[in-house]
């Protein structure tokens, strides 16, 4: 028999949305990371360097000023972007150590 309490109608509703929106995010996340993943091969064929803090400068800018207007933290949004924008230059490096190894 199921031991757990009842919950309440309106935090299962809160919950669903919760859900439903985690889930846009995870598929968001996958759509961006397809994109930094064409943009890593792009650099290193054209020996770009894999990060370009002038532009992570204008990103940082734009996002704290959506999320002013969005009323979500400013902080939290610049800190979402450096730990996507981290874990994509990652992916970067390792895409522009491959074509080295490739080339030999
Ligand atoms: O726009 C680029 O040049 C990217 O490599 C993408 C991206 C990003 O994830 O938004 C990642 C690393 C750069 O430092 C800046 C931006």
């Amino acid at each position: 028999m199921d031991q757990s309490p009842p919950v309440l109608p309106e935090l299962k509703n809160l919950r669903d949305s919760i859900d439903n929106i985690d889930a846009a995010i995870i598929h968001m996340l996958a759509e961006r990371f397809r994109c930094t993943q064409r943009v890593g091969v792009l650099k290193a064929e054209h020996k770009l360097p894999p990060a370009d803090p002038a532009r992570e400068t204008r990103q940082v800018a734009r996002l704290r000023e959506l999320a002013s207007t969005a009323q979500l933290d400013p902080d939290f949004a610049e800190k979402y972007l450096a730990f996507v924008v981290r874990e994509v230059i990652r992916y970067h490096e390792a895409a522009a150590r491959e074509l080295s190894e490739k080339a030999g």
